[in-house]
C-alpha cells in the first residue's frame, strides 16, 4: 500500500546501533521516501535546549526593527545570506511561473570557518562559500547558529547513512560526498495576517526543495506545512511537538533514478476565523553535498537492462541551475 500521509519515525532503534534495529529504520524510511517524500523524526538526539536557544535568538531577530534586520540583508541575488523581508522571495517562481511573494521573512547562513584553501574560493566554488552576514546586536546569536548548523550537518549525516541502508548502499557510502557540503540553514517568520492578501498569495508558494534533504523544525502555530501526495491531495504534515520534519530534494531524486520522491508542499495561511496570533517561525536546513559530487544514478536504483534517466550532473552545477531557472523568472525574488 502506497503511504498518503506523513509518517512519523522514531530514530532511537538506528542510534542504538544494532544491526536489525538499524535494517528496521531504514526500512521504514524507504517507504516514506518512495510514497511520499516526507517523514517526521523522534529521538533524533539533537538537545532540546539548542533547538529552544536558536528558537529565542530567532524570534528576538525578527521582533527587531525593520531598518535594524535590514542592517544584515542578503548581500547579493546570488547569495543566500542574510536577511530578506516580507514578499521579497517567492519559492514558486522557481516552479516556472510567476506568482506573488511569500509571506514570509527570512535569515539565512552558510557553511561557517571556510578553510583559506583554493578549493573553497576557486572559480567553480561559486557563492558555495560566500561569507555570512550577522545581526550585530544580539549576544550569543552568531555562536547559536553555528551549533545549530553543525548539529544539523551531523543530523543529515546520520540520515543519508539511514539512505544508503535504505537504497542498499554501505553505510557510509555518503559519507565522503557529504564532507564538505554546502548546505543553507534559514529561518523562517510567517506574520499571521489579516488584510492585504493578495489572491492565491502564501506563506510559501507550491515548490519542492532542491537538494538532498531538507530538514524542518516547525512550531505549532496554524498555517502550516501541507504536502500533495501522490493522489494529489493536499495533507497537513502532523506537527510533533519534539519532531523534526524531513524531506526529500530534487538532487535526491535523481539521484534514485525517481525512485524516490522530491515532493511538492506549501506552507498555508491561518484559516480566516483563527483565534489570536498565528504567527509562525520555523528552522529550515536545506542539505547539500559536496559541490564537486557527481550525482549520477545509484547502483541499486537502475531498472535491470534500464537506462538513467538522467545525465551525470556536479551537486554544485545542479544547484546552479535551480538558480539560473529562478533568476529567469525573477531576479532577487527567489530562495
Ligand atoms: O516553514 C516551513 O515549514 C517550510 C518552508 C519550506 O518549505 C521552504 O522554505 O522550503
Ligand atoms: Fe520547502
Amino acid at each position: 500500500m502506497t503511504l498518503q500521509y506523513v509518517p512519523i519515525i522514531n530514530l532511537a532503534p538506528y542510534f542504538g546501533r544494532t544491526a536489525e534495529g538499524k535494517a528496521a529504520v531504514a526500512k521504514e524510511v524507504n517507504q516514506a521516501c518512495r510514497d511520499i517524500g516526507f517523514l517526521v523524526i523522534t529521538q533524533h538526539q539533537i538537545p532540546a535546549e539548542l533547538i529552544e536557544r536558536v528558537s529565542k535568538l530567532t524570534g528576538n531577530f525578527f521582533d527587531l526593527p525593520l531598518d535594524e534586520k535590514r542592517k544584515a540583508n542578503r548581500p547579493r541575488p546570488d547569495m543566500v545570506r542574510g536577511y530578506s523581508a516580507v514578499a521579497e522571495e517567492s519559492l514558486s517562481y522557481s516552479m516556472e511561473k510567476a506568482a506573488p511573494g511569500d509571506l514570509k521573512e527570512s535569515f539565512s547562513i552558510g557553511p561557517l570557518n571556510v578553510p583559506a584553501e583554493p578549493y573553497y574560493s576557486e572559480e567553480l566554488a561559486g557563492p558555495h562559500f560566500a561569507p555570512n552576514v550577522w545581526p550585530t546586536t544580539l549576544p550569543g546569536f552568531d555562536t547559536a547558529y553555528a551549533e545549530y548548523f553543525e548539529a544539523m550537518g551531523d543530523l543529515a549525516r546520520s540520515l543519508m547513512r539511514i539512505f544508503a541502508l535504505a537504497l542498499e548502499l554501505p553505510e557510509l557510502f555518503f559519507d565522503d560526498k557529504i564532507d564538505n557540503h554546502i548546505s543553507m540553514f534559514r529561518s523562517l517568520r510567517y506574520p499571521h495576517l489579516k488584510a492585504g492578501i493578495e489572491e492565491g498569495q502564501l506563506r510559501a508558494g507550491a515548490h519542492t526543495d532542491y537538494g538532498s534533504l531538507t530538514i524542518v523544525k516547525p512550531d505549532g502555530a496554524l498555517g502550516g506545512l501541507q504536502v500533495c501526495n501522490r493522489e494529489r491531495i493536499w495533507v497537513d504534515v502532523p506537527y510533533v511537538e519534539d519532531g523534526f520534519v524531513v524531506n526529500i530534494g530534487d538532487l535526491m531524486m535523481q539521484w534514485t533514478n525517481d525512485q524516490w520522491i522530491s515532493t511538492l508542499h506549501r506552507v498555508v495561511n491561518p484559516p480566516e476565523n483563527a483565534d489570536g496570533d498565528q504567527q509562525r517561525q520555523s528552522l529550515v536546513f536545506f542539505h547539500q553535498p559536496n559541490y564537486d559530487v557527481m550525482v549520477e544514478c545509484l547502483p541499486s536504483c537502475l531498472p535491470a537492462g534500464g537506462e538513467p534517466r538522467y545525465a551525470p550532473v556536479t551537486s554544485g552545477d545542479h544547484l546552479q541551475s535551480k538558480f539560473v531557472r529562478q533568476t529567469t523568472f525573477g531576479g532577487s525574488k527567489v530562495a
